[in-house]
């Protein structure tokens, strides 16, 4: 058993913030979760800070961290606990210079150790590796192996990601390899007995890895 992995959920690609709010709450009522990540592309930021209005409150009031992905400026504007970066986003210091020390931030790294190492020395707290497996939710370029997990656990203290096609069937080689932290989209948001059954089923399975 590894029991200090916990759930990172991110939202779907689009949402409608006002139903969307009652499905998140459903999500963090149903269990552990360590935080939630915002992740809408290619909409203008009128529309990003409306849906943080909705959804902030409900990861905050439950002390559920809310994390912006992309976007430093926003995320600092609209009181959100930290920032997502990837690789061709914002570079890691200049997110850190706007969101300030005491703000999460936290780094792509794809599959590549180098890159995670970089991250870790320049203080991000925390370093995502993916894909672990297939997904649907986005094109992805590039495979991670849970021993990547392994030997990031073996070498740092910061916390590491695992994101990727994880659902709470498959997860368990990742849970037990050393992530810390499993992020989830599709099979939270498209649980066929909906988000809160997802979140149960997640706790579950990370508990009997
Ligand atoms: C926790 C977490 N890990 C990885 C990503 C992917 O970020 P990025 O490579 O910038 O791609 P987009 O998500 O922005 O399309 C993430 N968002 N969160
Ligand atoms: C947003 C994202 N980043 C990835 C990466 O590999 O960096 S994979 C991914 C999508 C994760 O969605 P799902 O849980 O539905 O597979
Ligand atoms: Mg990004």
């Amino acid at each position: 058993m590894k029991a200090d992995c916990r759930l990172y959920l991110v939202t779907p690609p689009a949402l409608e913030p006002a139903a969307f709010a009652v499905q998140l709450a459903t999500a963090l009522d149903a269990g552990d979760v360590a935080c939630v990540q915002l992740r809408l592309k290619d909409v203008d930021d009128d529309t990003v800070r409306r849906a943080i209005d909705a959804l902030r409150p409900v990861a905050q009031e439950r002390e559920v961290a809310f994390i912006l992905n992309d976007h430093p400026r926003l995320a600092k504007e609209m009181g959100c606990d930290g920032v997502h970066v990837g690789q061709t986003d914002m570079p890691y210091r200049e997110a850190r210079k706007i969101m300030g020390g005491d703000a999460i931030v936290g780094v792509t790294c794809h599959d590549s150790r180098h890159l995670a190492m970089v991250a870790g020395e320049d203080g991000a707290d925390y370093v995502a590796f993916g894909a672990f497996f297939p997904t649907g939710t986005k094109e992805t370029e590039h495979r991670a192996m849970p021993e990547l997990l392994t030997w990031w656990q073996e070498m740092m203290e910061i916390p590491c990601v695992a994101i990727g096609g994880i659902t709470p069937e498959n997860c368990g080689d990742v849970v037990r390899a050393g992530a810390d932290f499993l992020a989830v989209v599709s099979s939270v948001w498209q649980h066929p007995e909906g988000p809160g059954a997802a979140v149960r089923a997640f706790n579950k399975a990370i508990a009997e890895a």
